[in-house]
C-alpha cells in the first residue's frame, strides 16, 4: 500500500489500470470521461489531487487521438487542480513511430489477392513481397520493374510538359505567314521512315523549326519551348509533420513532469522531451518466454524481422547464447509510400531450426507474417513472433490467423481482450506488475534501472 499516490486511468486500458492498482493496493481514482455531442472530450477527476503524485494511465493503439486528447486534458485538469507531481504512463507510446524524421508509410493493408481470387493458401492474404524476393541466379526483377514503371513515368511527364508548352502560343505554324501551315506541313524523311518516334519528338521538331528559328516577319525571336519544369525529385523531401517532437511538447505543455512507457520504436525520441523518460524494457519479458515456454529453444534462431529491430533482437540473442538472423526489408518502390512493395531477404541460416522473430510492435502485422512466410520458405520448421505491442489493427488478425505463424506473443500493453477471442495462436504476457513496480519505485524516488539489471 502506498500513500499520497493517485493513479487515474483513462479509456484506453482499464484493465491495465485495475491490475496495476491491484498491485500497488490502491483503488484507481475516480474520474469522468466522456464526451459532448460534438465529440469534444470531457474530464472530470471526481476527487482532490492538491499535493498528491499523481499517475495517469493511457496507451497508444485503438482511438489513439481521441485517447492522446483525454490524456491530455487530464493531465492539464490535474495541474490546473493542484497535483504535486503528474506522472503520464504510456505503456505503448502514441506517434512514436513518427520520431523525427519524415513517416513514409501507408500502413495499409498489404498484398490483398484481387477479389474473387484466392491465393494457394485459400485465403485473401498473399504473403507475398511485390516485386517478389529475388533468388540466386534468379534475375532480380524490382530494380527492374521500378526501372521499367520509372521510366513510363518520366515519359508521361515528358508527354504533360510538351502539351502544355505546345498551347503558348497556340501554334507558331498556324500563325507565321513563313511557316508551313500545319495541313500542309511536308513530312521530314525521318518522320516517314521512323514511324515509331513518339509524338514528343515530331512536337519539338514543329517548334525547332518555327518558334525557334523565326519570329515575326522573320525577325528571330527567342524559343517558345518552355525550360523543364522544376519539380521535386521523389524520395527527397517529404512536407510530412514531425508529430514526435510535437507530441513530446504537448505533454510537456498539458503539465506533465515525468513520462513512463515501454520499448520505444525509437529509443533516441527520449531525448525529444525536456521531462525525465522512462523507458521500460519488454524484452526481458519476451526473453523469459523464450527460456520458458519455447521447446529446445537453444537451437531455435532468433530473427529480427527488419534492420531497425535488430538490436533489440540481438540483446535477446546475445542474452541466451542463441544465433541470430536478419531479414532486410528492401525498399526500392516508385512511390514513397509503396510500403508492401518491400522485397525481404534473409541474412542467416534457418533451415531445420525453430524460428523466433523479435519486434517492438506489430500493427497491420503485415512484417511478421511476410517474415513467416518467407521463414518457412528458407525451410524454419515452426515460427513464432515475440512483439512487445500488439496493436493488431485493422484485419491484422485475420492475416495473422491466415499466415505461416505458428504463435503470435504479445504483451498486454494494448487491450488484448478482442484479439485474444478472435486469435488462437495469440498468447499475451503480463505486463501490469511492471508498470506497477516502475510507479512504485517512481513515487519512492528508487532506482528504475535495477527493474531491469537481471540476467
Ligand atoms: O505490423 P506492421 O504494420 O507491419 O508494422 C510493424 C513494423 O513497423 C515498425 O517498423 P517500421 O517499419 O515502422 O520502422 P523501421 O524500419 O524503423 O523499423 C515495427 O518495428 C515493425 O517492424
Amino acid at each position: 500500500m502506498v500513500r499520497n499516490i493517485v493513479v487515474l486511468g483513462g479509456n484506453s486500458h482499464p484493465q491495465l489500470t485495475q491490475t496495476i492498482c491491484d498491485h500497488l493496493g490502491i483503488p484507481p481514482a475516480k474520474i469522468l470521461l466522456g464526451k459532448f455531442a460534438v465529440g469534444e472530450t470531457r474530464v472530470e477527476i471526481k476527487e482532490s489531487v492538491r499535493g498528491k503524485d499523481v499517475f495517469i494511465i493511457q496507451s497508444g493503439g485503438g482511438k489513439v487521438n481521441d485517447h492522446l486528447m483525454e490524456l491530455l486534458i487530464t493531465i492539464s485538469a490535474c495541474r490546473t487542480a493542484s497535483a504535486k507531481r503528474i506522472t503520464a504512463v504510456l505503456p505503448l507510446f502514441p506517434y512514436s513511430r513518427q520520431s523525427d524524421i519524415p513517416y513514409n508509410k501507408t500502413g495499409a493493408p498489404l498484398s490483398k489477392v484481387p477479389a474473387g481470387t484466392h491465393s494457394r493458401n485459400g485465403t485473401a492474404y498473399t504473403f507475398d513481397s511485390r516485386p517478389p524476393t529475388p533468388h540466386p541466379g534468379q534475375q532480380e526483377s524490382p530494380g527492374l520493374v521500378n526501372g521499367a514503371q520509372s521510366l513510363h513515368h518520366q515519359l508521361g511527364r515528358l508527354k504533360m510538359d510538351d502539351q502544355r508548352n505546345g498551347s503558348v502560343p497556340s501554334s507558331p505554324v498556324t500563325s507565321h505567314p513563313h511557316s508551313h501551315p500545319e495541313g500542309h506541313h511536308h513530312p521530314r524523311r525521318s518522320e516517314t521512315m521512323d514511324s515509331s518516334r513518339s509524338d514528343n519528338s515530331k512536337k519539338s521538331d514543329k517548334s525547332d523549326k518555327t518558334g525557334a528559328v523565326n519570329g515575326i516577319n522573320g525577325t528571330p525571336h527567342r524559343s517558345t519551348t518552355k525550360p523543364p519544369q522544376f519539380s521535386p525529385q521523389p524520395g527527397y523531401k517529404q512536407w510530412v509533420a514531425q508529430a514526435g517532437t510535437l507530441i513530446a511538447d504537448l505533454l510537456t505543455c498539458a503539465g506533465a513532469d515525468h513520462v513512463i512507457t515501454m520499448d520505444l520504436h525509437d529509443p533516441q525520441y527520449q531525448g525529444f522531451f525536456d521531462i525525465p523518460v522512462d523507458n521500460l524494457y519488454g524484452r526481458h519479458l519476451l526473453r523469459k518466454y523464450v527460456q520458458y515456454s519455447i521447446p529446445n529453444y537453444q537451437s531455435a534462431v532468433i530473427v529480427s524481422p527488419d534492420a531497425g529491430g535488430a538490436k533489440r533482437a540481438t540483446a535477446i540473442a546475445d542474452a541466451l547464447g542463441m544465433p541470430f538472423a536478419l531479414i532486410h526489408k528492401e525498399r526500392r518502390p516508385t512511390q514513397i509510400n509503396d510500403r508492401q512493395n518491400a522485397t525481404m531477404m534473409l541474412v542467416g541460416d534457418v533451415a531445420d531450426r525453430t524460428a523466433i522473430l523479435i519486434d517492438d510492435l506489430a500493427d497491420t502485422s503485415n512484417t511478421i507474417t511476410r517474415a513467416a512466410k518467407l521463414l518457412k520458405k528458407e525451410g524454419a520448421t515452426k515460427v513464432y513472433a515475440l512483439v512487445t505491442h500488439g496493436i493488431l489493427s485493422g484485419d491484422a488478425i485475420d492475416r495473422i490467423n491466415a499466415s505461416a505463424l505458428d504463435k503470435v506473443v504479445v504483451t498486454n500493453s494494448v487491450d488484448q481482450t478482442d484479439h485474444l477471442r478472435r486469435c488462437p495462436k495469440l498468447e499475451v504476457l503480463e505486463v501490469g506488475n511492471v508498470f506497477a513496480e516502475a510507479i512504485r519505485r517512481v513515487h519512492h524516488g528508487e532506482s528504475i534501472s535495477v527493474l531491469f539489471d537481471y540476467n
